[in-house]
């Protein structure tokens, strides 16, 4: 075989509720991820030394990705390779559809989609669970980006339940106009926490409220119920956050919501063509290089077939 392609998708957090700080520097997690219809794509080929290319896709700012070993798709590979004991280096294109430290984990997604790639070019089938526990190693949201769909995380994140969802999902997601650290987010969530001596609160109902919301298929029940313990200390470094969810709400967003980490919005929309018209109202508004419209849920990373 030549080359490989893998596609993995970007998610957003419906729910994220953070606990407290655990000795391993993690925060203890209860989320629920929704895989959406942004994609990164890599290609894996075989090649005399390792290395990785990034290439953007839909106008994606790529400025921040790593090119060194550092990078997240290449880490993955050569893992993959060392734990199956392969000596053949690749080298891993990566086309990036998701925003790059964006709270839509593109990074993770990118390392999923290797895994996949790797696994089919060197024959490895290492099975789902295989992979996730690998790439739970390189970051907390690669497991999500191998299985997709919609699923409950807990602990850092890695350990996943499917959710039943009856419905799509209509969104429109506003990005940042620079990308926001994870931990430096993790930690300003602790530093607010610490200054008004609020408890860490997991398992106060609204996790079932969105598993209510998702059983039954109806958008504005699942806006209500939408909620994330990390916008206070996003919006606390992003300031302007505020007034773009204002703007989302203002231009007929059913909900809003920061996602993951940040600095990237999710509004949700009653339909697709709802959504189309939202994305219409806040071009003018936030620019229309920010605006991107997509779909969920949708499955995890997976090989494309080539075409014949
Ligand atoms: C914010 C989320 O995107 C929500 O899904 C994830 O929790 C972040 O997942 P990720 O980017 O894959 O994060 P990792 O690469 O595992 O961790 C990066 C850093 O984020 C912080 N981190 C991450 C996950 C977690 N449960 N607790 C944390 O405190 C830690 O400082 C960690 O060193
Ligand atoms: N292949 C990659 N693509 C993007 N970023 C990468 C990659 N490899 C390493 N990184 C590093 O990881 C950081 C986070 O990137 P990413 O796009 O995954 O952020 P994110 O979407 O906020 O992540 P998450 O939602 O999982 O917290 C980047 O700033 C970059 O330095």
């Amino acid at each position: 075989m030549v080359a490989v392609t893998a596609q993995a998708p970007a998610k957003v957090n419906l729910l994220l509720q953070v606990g407290p700080v655990r000795p391993d520097g993690y925060h203890d997690l209860v989320t629920v991820f929704q895989a959406v219809s942004l994609h990164e794509e890599v290609t894996v080929t075989p090649a005399r030394e390792w290395g990785v290319s990034v290439e953007p896709a839909d106008g994606t700012d790529v400025s921040g990705v790593p090119l060194d070993s550092s990078n997240l798709a290449l880490r993955a590979a050569r893992l993959l390779a060392e734990r199956a004991g392969v000596d053949e280096p690749v080298h891993v294109h990566v086309r990036k559809g998701v925003p790059v430290a964006g709270g839509m984990a593109g990074g993770s997604a990118d390392a999923a989609a290797a895994l996949v790639a790797c696994d089919a070019l060197w024959q490895l089938r290492s099975g789902l669970d295989g992979l996730a526990e690998l790439g739970a190693e390189l970051g907390s949201d690669v497991p999500f980006g191998l299985h997709g769909r919609t699923a409950v995380g807990t602990g850092r994140g890695e350990q996943l339940v499917p959710v039943l969802t009856t419905a799509s999902f209509a969104w429109v997601f506003v990005l940042g106009s620079a990308g926001l650290s994870t931990p430096a987010v993790f930690a300003e969530c602790d530093r607010l926490r610490a200054l008004d001596g609020r408890a860490d609160a997991l398992g106060d109902g609204r996790l079932e409220a969105v598993e209510l919301a998702l059983r039954g298929g109806d958008p504005e029940e699942l806006g209500a119920a939408l909620s994330n313990d990390l916008a206070e200390a996003a919006c606390s470094l992003a300031p302007e956050l505020v007034a773009t969810l204002a703007a989302g709400r203002e231009a007929g967003a059913l909900a809003g919501v920061v996602s993951g980490s940040g600095p990237t919005v999710a509004l949700l929309a009653g339909s697709v063509p709802a959504a189309r018209r939202l994305a219409r109202e806040l071009a003018p508004v936030v620019g229309a290089g920010r605006v991107r419209t997509a779909t969920g849920p949708v499955p995890g990373a997976r090989v494309l077939e080539p075409l014949v």
